[in-house]
Order: C-alpha cells, then structure tokens, then sequence
C-alpha cells in the first residue's frame, strides 16, 4: 500500500517517466512535451480504481467532448455493464479532478478505496479500453501517457488502445469484453448489417460532424455542422445547400451518440424542418406499439409487455401528447442520459430520447423472446445511445412503413421554441426540482417565470442549471415563434436579474 502511494503520489507530481509503461499496450504514445502536466491521470486512475471494484472487469474510457467546440476535450468512463459509469461515483470523479495538489489527489484516492472497499493492490490485472474520437487533442500525447500512468499507478492495470471509435462503439465493446463475447470493431458491424440487411437507402445524406460517426459512416463531414448545431440553430450545416432541397439528411454529433434528421426546405434562406430526437422516439414507439398489438392478437403473451418512453423536460410538449394519446406510458427525468437510461430499464420495453438525439430502445429478457423486436434488440445498441445504430433503425422502419421524411415529420407538429443560454458567475446557486420544471432556489424566481408565461398562450418555461457548462438555460414554448422567443427573453432577463 506504501509503495502503491509512492508511485500515485510521483504520477500526480507531474514525473515525466511513469511507472508501469512496460504493461501498456500503446501503440505509438510519443513522450514529447507537447502537453506537459498531468491531465489525464485522474481519469486513469478512476477508471482503474472502478475495473478493480468491479471485480478487474473492463472498463470503458473514451477520450471526446462530444458536440462541444473541436478545442475542447474531456472523458467518458464506461462503466463494466456497457452503461454510463455509475453516478454514486460522480462525487469522488469531481474531487479527484479538483484536486489542488498532488498530495491532496493522493489522499482523495486512498480515502475512497477505504470508504468504498476497494481491493486496492491485488494482483489480478484489470482492463482499461480507450477509445478517442476524431480531435487533433485526442491523438496519443502526454496526456494518453498520463492516462496510461494513472491506470499502471494503481494496480499494473492493463490499457489496450482501442483507437478511433464512436463512443457507443466503445460502451458495446466494454460490454461485450465483460461477456467473454467478441468485441472488435468488425464484430460490431458484423452485428449491425446482419441485423439489418438491405435497409440502407443511398439517397439519404449524413451530416458526421466532422466528427468519429462521419469517418465510421464512410467518412463525410465541425463548426456550423452536427446534431448539436442543427437541433438548437435549425440551420442548414456547412456542406449542404438549399440544392439538396427535399432531401432526408441525418446528422449526428462528434461522437456519433447524437442523431437527428432534417429535410432542407429552400424557403426564406437556409431553412429547415428539423425531425429530432422526440420525433426519433415517437416513430420507435409507434413501431414497436404496432408490433406489440400484433403479437397481443396473435396470444402471444409478450405483446402485454409494459412499454414506456422517457423524456426530458426539454421534450417538446406536442410530442408528449403525441404519445400519450398514443397510449403510452411517458416518464420524464431530470436531464442527461444517464437518468433516462435507468428509467428505460424498468420497463420491458423501454424507448428514451432527448429532443437533441441522444437515446436508445431498452428490452427486458423477456421481450427479447418476439422475434421481431429481438432484430430491433440486436440492431439498437443495448449498452448507450448510439446514432449509427439508431439511424439504421429508423431507416429499417421507415422502409417497412413506405414512409418519407415528410411522412414522418408530420405525426405531430412541433409548437414553436425557443432555447438560451444566460453566462452567470456561479450557475449552482440554482436548485431546481419535479424534473427540472421547478426552481426552488433563488427564492422568488419560478413565480416571475410564471407570471411571465400566464402572459403568453399555450407557454410553458423552465430553467435549469447546465451540467456541462457555465450557463443557465432556459426553454420556453408557445402558440407562435415570435411568442416563444418573447418569453424566453422576458425570462433570461429575469435570470440576469435575480442572479
Ligand atoms: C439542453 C441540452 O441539450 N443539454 C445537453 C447538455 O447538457 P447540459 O446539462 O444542458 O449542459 O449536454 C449533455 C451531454 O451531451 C446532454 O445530455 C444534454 O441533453
Ligand atoms: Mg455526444
């Protein structure tokens, strides 16, 4: 234990020579003074401090910053499941990379593996697979090296680099792995195209945000691109033109776990009509609603299965009346995928997106049993929302249905929006509750917000703290656009003004 302190405490100073380089499988890290310091190491080490509580099962670590700028970066545990690394760890993440010297990390790490029992130090090997998305900061670095070194500090843990993936590439690999099953790239689109043969029309387009979905998907297309800039700008992305005018495109973020659909309308500029996560979720859950009555009228008992689709409150309201007279059960969670995700999972089929194009299908064991839903279970990623897997469901579907994109589209019509960011000093001073629809503190601030939406008809308003960046967001819906767009304003105002 003692020497395993010794050897944290020399990586969290910053020594340029890492203990255990030897047991890493790198392939090509460059011991340059790129980017000196120890960013990376907290990620390195909590992953590996999570393999070895997990009994050394693999885990994930995925090098993106998703949707945000090319400049930025950050990482993603996987936890051994294929999920989103537990979020009973969140606490002990935040201290571990706010940790202000080196042996305050050190101290922070030995704490939680007493706290949590951690069988730190045995000898059993655990498995970190990394994987990096497409950005110059994710090539092997000091930082990758840090990474390495934290994973070696703490137990000789083995880091295989997995290279360039999607991050749910990454999530079924995991997953897989811990299954003893196959979990190569190619095992992954084995899976895919045979589950999904023949369903793939050419004369869709996709938008990859130039990112790691772009390259998988036959390399496309970052600023003004992806599911990200689309679903908030509902604007045409870079490398499409009103001269595509009709046609279905699909766009995804950077790490490929993103993904929406729009059809460039041509009318007054660069328009489009956006087909986003909430309408992703509502052709998944007519389809699979369809299939159950089927099943249900043949007395197959699976069709009884209790279905349930879960949004956030950013879902627009039109399409939870959509489903619910649909006669779904409809859930909502606070925002992130990981609330959605645990949600999904209680019921036996279980369908979650976010109006931006984060989601996925859910099956229990016994559903899996209907075989058409078990090619649906076996094209959907069961790990982590993935937008490779989830753009060849809906275009499996909308074969099946002879649908187009305007087809699709029009189930519902989507009440007008409007989203803004408002910059504060310190965006934790608000405390929301019931989802994210409230907000408790400051005091005062949820009765202007809803004096401000009685003033518009059909408004409906929240406002909720980011969890990846220094803002406060605010949605607001209405009857008509120029509506939507007056009450969010009146409401960032009222934000600005209490804060
Ligand atoms: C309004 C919005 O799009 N929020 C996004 C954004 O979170 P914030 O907590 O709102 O910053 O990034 C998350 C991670 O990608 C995503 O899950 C979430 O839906
Ligand atoms: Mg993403």
């Amino acid at each position: 234990m003692e020497q395993q302190r010794a050897i944290l405490l020399r990586c969290a100073s910053g020594f340029p020579s890492l203990p255990g380089e030897d047991v890493v499988r790198d392939g090509g890290v460059q011991g340059g003074g790129d980017d000196a310091g120890v960013d990376g190491l907290p990620d390195g080490v909590l992953a590996a401090l999570r393999s070895l509580k997990m009994g050394s099962a693999a885990v994930g670590l995925m090098i993106t910053a998703s949707h945000n700028a090319v400049g930025d970066n950050g990482v993603k545990v996987a936890d051994p499941s294929g999920s989103m690394m537990t979020q009973l760890w969140e606490p002990f993440a935040d201290a571990l990379a706010g940790a202000p010297t080196a042996e305050d990390f050190v101290r922070v790490v030995f704490e939680f593996v007493d706290e949590e029992k951690i069988p730190f130090g045995v000898a059993r090997p655990s498995e970190i697979l990394l994987g990096r998305d497409t950005r110059p900061s994710g090539k092997p670095s000091l930082k990758l090296r840090n990474r390495y070194g934290g994973i070696a500090a703490v137990v000789g843990a083995v880091a295989i680099d997995m290279g360039i993936l999607t991050t749910p590439q990454l999530h079924w690999m995991v997953r897989r792995r811990n299954e003893g099953r196959g979990a190569s790239e190619d095992e992954y689109f084995r899976q895919l195209s045979d589950s999904f043969r023949n369903a793939y029309d050419p004369s869709v387009w996709v938008d990859g945000a130039n990112g790691v979905g772009g390259e998988k998907l036959g390399r496309i297309l970052n600023d003004g691109v992806g599911a990200d800039f689309v679903q908030k700008e509902k604007a045409i992305p870079h490398g499409f033109s009103t001269s595509d005018a009709g046609r279905r495109c699909a766009s995804l973020d950077g790490d490929a776990d993103r993904l929406v659909y729009f059809r460039i309308t041509g009318e007054e500029g660069r328009k489009i009509d956006l087909t986003d996560g909430d309408k992703i979720l509502s052709l998944f859950s007519l389809f699979i609603k369809e299939q159950l009555a089927k099943l249900e009228e043949g007395g197959e008992p699976a069709g009884r299965a209790r279905l349930g689709a879960v949004q956030t409150a950013y879902a627009n309201g039109a399409s939870t009346e959509f489903l619910r007279r649909m006669g779904m059960e409809v859930a909502f969670t606070p925002t992130g995928v990981k609330h959605l995700h645990e949600k999904a999972s209680e019921y036996d089929v279980g369908i979650y997106f976010e109006a931006n194009g984060h989601g996925t299908v859910l099956f229990s064991d016994n559903q899996k049993a209907a075989l058409r839903l078990w090619e649906v279970s076996q094209l959907i990623n069961q790990a982590v929302g993935d937008a490779l897997s989830g753009f060849l469901l809906v275009e499996a579907i909308l074969r099946h249905k002879g649908w187009s994109i305007e087809d699709w589209n029009s189930l519902y019509q989507d009440l007008p929006s409007r989203q803004l960011k408002v910059k504060v000093a310190d965006r934790s001073v608000v405390t929301t509750a019931n989802a994210e629809t409230q907000v408790v503190n400051p005091p005062g601030l949820q009765e202007a917000i809803d004096a401000e939406t009685a003033k518009y008809p059909n408004g409906r308003c929240f406002i909720r703290p980011s969890g990846t960046e220094d803002v406060v967001r605010v949605y607001a819906e209405a009857a008509t656009q120029e509506a939507a767009d007056g009450l969010a304003r009146a409401v960032a105002l009222e934000v600005g003004r209490s804060l």
